[in-house]
């Protein structure tokens, strides 16, 4: 679908009513389809005839069959890549949960548009681009086009009552759905997940919480740093904030609203539209996992576009990743974010592929087949 005129019916998405915002999300829910069983099966014998014992190359072969099953074909190609960092602020920072000041958010988003940042150094070194966004940072930036994507200058504080209303959730999953969408239009097929906000480690932990029944204990971490008796605070806010909005694990889009983040709905939208549009997404850390449960929520089949990369330092992240089958694939330590991780995985990916379409076959290397 080329997305440029109109996107998901929808003409305008900022003037959108929450009735037209409720038509889309569903049209975009329900175009996502299972992946090509036969060109899957197609590459898997690919694989299988090349010089090595069968399966001996592992993830890299899980890899590449589940290329072949995203794009439809035995032989995809990746030809551009790019991370989609999103930035939103978090009103639930009053209450202490990161040991982080809030306006690190917008003088992070800076640092990446000046390319000198964690993930614009990883990414540069995958060949991708970084696409950043500003769906919800608190305070003006300085130039207004910069902020032409921002859905609310950071969510309320979700200790008191919901961080957003379900049209403000609807329209974030909705734009980064956009900015994938127009992504995929320059020409970019695999696409990374990866976002900025302080204090987005504690609406990351309440949904993995509620989505997968693990208690908050168990999914929440020390983000930037939290002390001992900071994270006991943490765990209190988390809970807090699930009971005083009653929230429903079987009401995705509610529960979101109401306990999520403005970047982590951003990336919800992006992994549907990449999904929808039959593109490779790579995971990052605990808030793009979050992000990810949500998408498998609202469209189940989703979780087949997905791609794990490392395993983070947050426990919250390995339970998320748990349900949705998935597995990290990188032991690196990490716990910074911005899609860091998930740039790391982007080499992994094009090996895959260089497997199949590089490695001699035993016919053409005239090596001996046998029962291995
Ligand atoms: C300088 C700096 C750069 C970052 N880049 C990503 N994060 C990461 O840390 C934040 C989440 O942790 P918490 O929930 O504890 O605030 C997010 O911004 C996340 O992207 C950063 C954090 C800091 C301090
Ligand atoms: O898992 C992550 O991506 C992460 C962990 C801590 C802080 N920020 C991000």
């Amino acid at each position: 679908m080329s997305s440029l005129t109109k996107f998901h019916g929808l003409e305008n998405l900022k003037n959108a009513t929450g009735q037209e915002l409720e038509i889309a999300l569903q049209e975009l829910m329900g175009g996502i389809k299972a992946l090509d069983q036969e060109a899957l099966a197609g590459m898997q014998s690919r694989v299988d005839a090349k010089i090595k014992p069968l399966g001996s190359l592992g993830v890299l072969e899980d890899i590449a069959q589940q290329l072949a099953g995203i794009f439809g074909t035995t032989h995809p190609k990746i030809n551009k890549k790019a991370v989609l960092l999103m930035a939103g602020d978090h009103g639930v920072v009053v209450e202490g949960v990161s040991a982080a000041p809030q306006e690190i958010t917008k003088q992070m988003f800076y640092s990446y548009l000046n390319g000198g940042a964690g993930i614009n150094v990883l990414a540069r070194n995958a060949g991708a681009d970084v696409i950043s966004t500003d769906i919800g940072i608190a305070t003006p930036l300085d130039a207004p086009e910069l902020m032409a994507y921002r859905v609310k200058n950071g969510t309320d504080n979700m200790a008191k009552g919901p961080a957003m209303t379900r049209q403000e959730a609807m329209l974030a999953i909705l734009t980064g759905a956009r900015i994938a969408a127009n992504a995929i239009d320059s020409g970019v097929n695999l696409l990374a997940t990866g976002e900025v906000g302080i204090g987005n480690t504690t609406p990351s932990a309440a949904l993995i919480s509620v989505f997968t029944g693990h208690s908050v204990e168990d999914v929440t971490g020390r983000g930037t740093g939290l002390k001992d008796d900071a994270l006991i605070n943490k765990q209190t806010v988390i809970k807090c904030a699930i009971e005083i909005n009653q929230c429903n694990p079987d009401a995705p889009i509610d529960t979101l609203a109401k306990i999520g983040g403005l970047e982590i709905a951003a990336l919800v939208g992006a992994i549907l539209e990449a999904s929808y549009q039959h593109v490779p997404i790579i995971l990052d850390g605990i808030i793009s996992s979050a992000a990810a449960i949500t998408a498998a929520k609202l469209a189940p089949l989703s979780t087949s576009y997905m791609i794990a990369s490392h395993s983070s330092e947050e426990l919250g992240q390995h339970l998320a990743l748990h349900q949705l089958g998935l597995k990290p694939r990188l032991d690196f330590h990490m716990r910074l974010g911005e899609g860091t991780g998930a740039a790391l995985m982007f080499p992994m990916v094009e090996a895959a592929l260089k497997i199949a379409d590089e490695m001699a076959t035993f016919e053409q290397a005239a090596v001996t087949t046998g029962d291995f």
